[in-house]
């Protein structure tokens, strides 16, 4: 179990704990103190949704979204807010035939076989919405990254889980461009749907080539782009397209994952806390900057503590450490500490002999750990700390798991950390999972349906999270700007 007592390398952090107002939590915490709680939160994402999220995201007006984004500390901003398809009336679609980039990019085992359908689900609220309204829905994905024409990249094996999801069946065209799928588009149906074949068997959609782009806008009437996990490609069914068709808005999915991943942590209910896993702290510097300037409390678990625990001067005997990232370490620690954001570093650790699932382990303080011992999990002294700040909060995103989670003896200190927001979300807290594996241990917990927003991309959101915009939604026609 961990030392009570901090190691003397730790003597800052020690001396600000222990004159900390924010002494909610354990004594022996490595932590820098918040003196932060209710603080304005500087407005920075030009790209505003609504940031009450408790309330059903997708049926608010424009005015309302902008409004909730000029929460306490925006200071009058103009928010810029994207067109949605929810803003668009059954006159705008009846007959209209939409062309609808959504992200079907999911596993398929060696029998092409989905053995992940989120992606699918998530598509369905906008398509059902259009196919209500009479349109004609033409569906354009990428799946994998293949070099011209691959069959295994086929999106064939999409269409009956899609068919039954929307209750009618699905025509496949063979191909996303030209004259056979000109036909069957001309021959959809109101309320139909054709999806068309992986729009990267063209090279010219990852280079964005405008001719292309305006091939597949002849297609429709209108754009809508429901892909998130693709937002952040300036391809071109994501981003050229949208200089070919008007209006060119999105979909109920990147709504939602805008609501939230903007929205929610621009502007959160506070005390917010963020979670930040993983395995290197080098690509998570943008994110971890990022939300310095946003959340109250800033937990640090994963691989990357050991950078961290370096830097101060402990020794990590073989655990993941990025030498040259120590200064960076060390200079986020001053940042949180200047910024009053409470950051706490996991006082205990589990230590194994050897990076594999059936390695030795025990549980060490932070200070013990003995050379040629791994950290591969955070601690139980840890996991119980951390949940005492969870306790706190009103909004929570997590972005990274806290240990090797891959393997069963490693999961714990992740598995705790969902199955609190789990908990807590049920009691009302706005949890956010911000795509990648922190997703992937949600689902092995079996507690992704209780969570306020599960995102369904990975790239995407760490971008997000980093505060970028993204060139899928930069594209998209804004919603009559209101004064705020
Ligand atoms: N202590 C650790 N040592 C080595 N790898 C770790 C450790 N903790 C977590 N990891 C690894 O980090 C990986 C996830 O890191 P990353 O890709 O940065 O997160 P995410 O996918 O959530 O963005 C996982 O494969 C996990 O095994
Ligand atoms: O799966 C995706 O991204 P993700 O793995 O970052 O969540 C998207 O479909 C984007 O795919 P890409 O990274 O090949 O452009």
């Amino acid at each position: 179990m961990a030392s009570s007592t901090a190691p003397t390398t730790f003597s800052l952090l020690k001396t600000t704990a222990a004159s900390s107002s924010a002494s909610r939590t354990s004594a022996s915490l490595l932590r820098v103190p918040s003196t932060r709680v209710q603080n304005p939160v500087p407005l920075r994402h030009s790209i505003g949704f609504a940031s009450s999220v408790g309330d059903s995201v997708l049926s608010r007006s424009v005015s309302s979204r902008v409004r909730s984004v000029s929460g306490k500390g925006s200071r009058g901003v103009v928010s810029m807010v994207k067109k949605s398809v929810g803003d668009l009336t059954a006159a705008d679609l009846k007959g209209k035939k939409v062309f609808v980039r959504v992200d079907l990019n999911v596993p398929l085992d060696e029998n092409q076989n989905i053995t992940d359908d989120t992606r699918v689900r998530a598509a369905v609220p906008t398509i059902k919405h259009l196919i209500q309204n009479g349109a004609k829905v033409i569906l354009s994905s990428h799946l994998g990254r293949p070099k011209g024409v691959t069959p295994k990249f086929s999106l064939v094996p999409l269409v009956p889980r899609l068919s039954e999801l929307l209750g009618i069946q699905v025509v496949k065209a063979d191909d996303c461009i030209g004259p056979e799928v000109e036909k069957l588009v001309a021959s959809l149906p109101e309320g139909g749907v054709l999806l068309l074949e992986n729009v990267r068997f063209y090279k010219e959609e990852e280079k964005n080539e405008p001719e292309f782009a305006k091939k597949l806008a002849s297609l429709a009437d209108l754009y809508v782009n429901d892909a998130f996990g693709t937002a952040h490609r300036a391809h071109a069914s994501t981003e050229g397209v949208t200089k070919f068709l008007k209006p060119s808005v999105a979909g109920f999915l990147l709504q939602k994952e805008l609501d939230y991943l903007v929205g929610a942590v621009s502007n959160p209910k506070r005390p917010f806390a963020a979670i930040v896993g993983g395995s290197k702290v080098s690509s998570k510097i943008g994110v971890i900057e990022s939300l310095l300037e946003k959340c109250d409390i800033l937990l640090l678990g994963g691989g990357m503590i050991f950078t961290f625990y370096k830097a101060q001067g402990l020794s990590v005997g073989s655990s993941l450490v990025e030498e040259d990232k120590l200064d960076l370490a060390t200079s986020l620690l001053g940042k949180a500490k200047a910024k009053g954001v409470s950051l706490l570093l996991p006082t205990d650790v589990v230590i194994a002999d050897k990076f594999a699932p059936d390695a030795n382990s025990k549980v060490v303080p932070a200070s013990g750990i003995p050379d040629g011992w791994m950290g591969l999990d955070i601690g139980p002294e840890s996991v119980k700390t951390f949940n005492e700040a969870l306790d706190t909060t009103k909004t929570i995103i997590w972005n990274g798991p806290m240990g090797v989670f891959e393997f069963d003896k490693f999961a714990v200190g992740t598995e705790a950390v969902a199955k609190k927001l789990a908990d807590l979300s049920s009691k009302g807290v706005t949890t956010i999972i911000g795509g990648g594996d922190s997703v992937a241990a949600v689902e092995k917990v079996g507690v992704a349906s209780v969570m306020s927003h599960i995102s369904t991309g990975g790239g995407a959101s760490l971008e997000l999270l980093e505060g970028k915009e993204l060139p899928g939604v930069l594209a998209l026609d804004e919603a009559t700007p209101v004064a705020v």
